[in-house]
């Protein structure tokens, strides 16, 4: 293990996450119906089953039309009609067709004209000045000029999302290959900790750590969430949730108890189970105690610090990065933007800092006390990254809750 505690450590966030992406254990993959399959990732890609479009089709409510048509000063008689979900008209060898978007074009026409650019009577049109200057191929949409049969739509790892979803019913896959989810669970330590609904002393602090892990990670349609388990400080009972929660999970995720106290038992605990530590503190503000393994089946277990910035934080830039890797999604590279009436002040850390998004899109710092400051990350949208004595107005790679 490197010393990330060190000043030329050449630990990083991102290079943290690549650390560990290369030793977790890829979830296997299963078949779903595709109507459950929103938010999971593709695990084999997917090909499609025809050309799209099918045959040439209209782009356009019109008239289908050869080129010599177009010079025809008179009337064109109408002696047919294409309409979608029906079969094409066949042998219109005189006369033009009466067409509807996304019919298909017989193979005797040249072009699509619309119909607000003819006179139209019921059996017969005329053809407006503008219509004349159409050139071969207008508002034909051709057979194959998006994919052709047996082309790759959608490449392994692609998350489903509503626009995946579409191509995905385009071409027939009513069932399809998906990772299966990641299994998580939260640990949160401490003896000062009551849940949300309890009344409390000065010396005790409502947990607000699982909350926050519940609310990133519940509505996932990729993960499997266990329920949030509250711990004291206790070696033994520490070792014991976490040898129950390796069972049934791909993660565990651990929240206190991860720093330099007499009480912080989770790094011994970890190291108790077999795991492989990967790194224990990164050089980073805030979070910077924070503890990484791996287990011999490839199970992350990831400490984040118990300060509820902190926590948060190392939740959105270490975990959620981290469960796309179990998962082979496709890197998804987070946005950089402009920091607005940036601070001169810089640290030989990176700097994690809250902000928030401005009605022009630019970052704006939002002033705190800390980690410890709950007002401060409520009312935030998100934090930019800085490496180590940078500053400027950026732009820095951005993370939104
Ligand atoms: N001697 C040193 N002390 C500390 C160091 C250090 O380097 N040397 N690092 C500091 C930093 S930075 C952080 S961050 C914290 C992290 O410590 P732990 O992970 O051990 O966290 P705890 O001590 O258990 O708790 C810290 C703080 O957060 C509150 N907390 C804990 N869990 C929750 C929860 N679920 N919901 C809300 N709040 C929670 C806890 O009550 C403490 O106030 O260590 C510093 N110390
Ligand atoms: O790194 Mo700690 O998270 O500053 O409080």
């Amino acid at each position: 293990m490197n010393d990330p505690n060190h000043p030329t450590s050449p630990w990083t966030p991102a290079g943290a996450v690549r650390q560990l992406r290369d030793k977790i254990q890829r979830t296997s993959s299963e078949r779903i119906r595709l109507d459950q399959a929103t938010g999971r990732i593709l695990s084999t890609s997917l090909t499609a089953d025809r050309d799209s479009p099918a045959a040439d089709v209209s782009a356009m409510d019109g008239y289908a039309l050869r080129m010599q048509d177009l010079a025809n000063p008179g009337s064109l008689d109408v002696c047919g009609e294409s309409r979608p979900g029906h079969a094409p008209p066949s042998g219109s060898s005189q006369g033009i067709v009466r067409i509807f978007t996304g019919a298909i074009v017989p193979s005797e026409f040249d072009c699509v004209i619309r119909r607000e650019e003819t006179k139209e009577s019921a059996t017969s049109i005329t053809l407006r000045d503008s219509a004349r200057r159409a050139k071969h191929g207008d508002n034909i949409r051709r057979q194959a000029e998006n994919i052709s049969s047996g082309e790759v739509v959608l490449e392994a790892g692609t998350l489903l999302n509503a626009a995946a979803i579409a191509a995905a019913a385009n071409f027939g896959a009513s069932q399809i290959e998906v990772q299966k989810q990641v299994r998580v669970s939260v640990i949160v330590t401490g003896d000062e900790l009551q849940p949300v609904g309890q009344s409390v002393t000065p010396w005790q602090l409502r947990d607000s750590n699982g909350p926050t892990l519940q609310a990133m990670l519940i509505h996932r349609p990729d993960v499997h969430l266990h329920p949030v388990q509250r711990v004291i400080d206790s070696l033994p009972n520490i070792q014991t949730k976490l040898n129950q929660a390796l069972a049934i999970s791909d993660v565990v995720v651990f929240t206190g108890g991860v720093s330099m106290g007499d009480y912080d038992h989770v790094p011994a605990a970890v190291l108790a189970c077999g795991g492989e530590l990967v790194f224990h503190r990164v050089p980073l503000r805030p979070g910077k105690p924070i503890l990484a393994a791996v287990t011999k089946q490839g199970q992350l277990i990831l400490g984040l610090p118990g300060n509820p910035v902190s926590a948060a934080v190392g939740a959105r830039r270490f975990l959620l990065p981290l469960l796309a890797c179990f998962q082979g999604a496709v890197e998804r590279h987070p946005p950089a933007i402009p920091l607005v009436d940036p601070p001169s002040k810089t640290l030989p850390l990176w700097w994690l800092r809250l902000v928030k998004i401005d009605s022009q899109g630019n970052a704006n710092i939002v002033p705190g006390k800390g980690s410890g400051d709950l007002v401060a990350l409520a009312a935030s949208d998100g934090f930019i990254e800085q490496p180590p004595e940078a500053s400027g107005p950026g732009p820095w790679t951005y993370w939104e809750w």
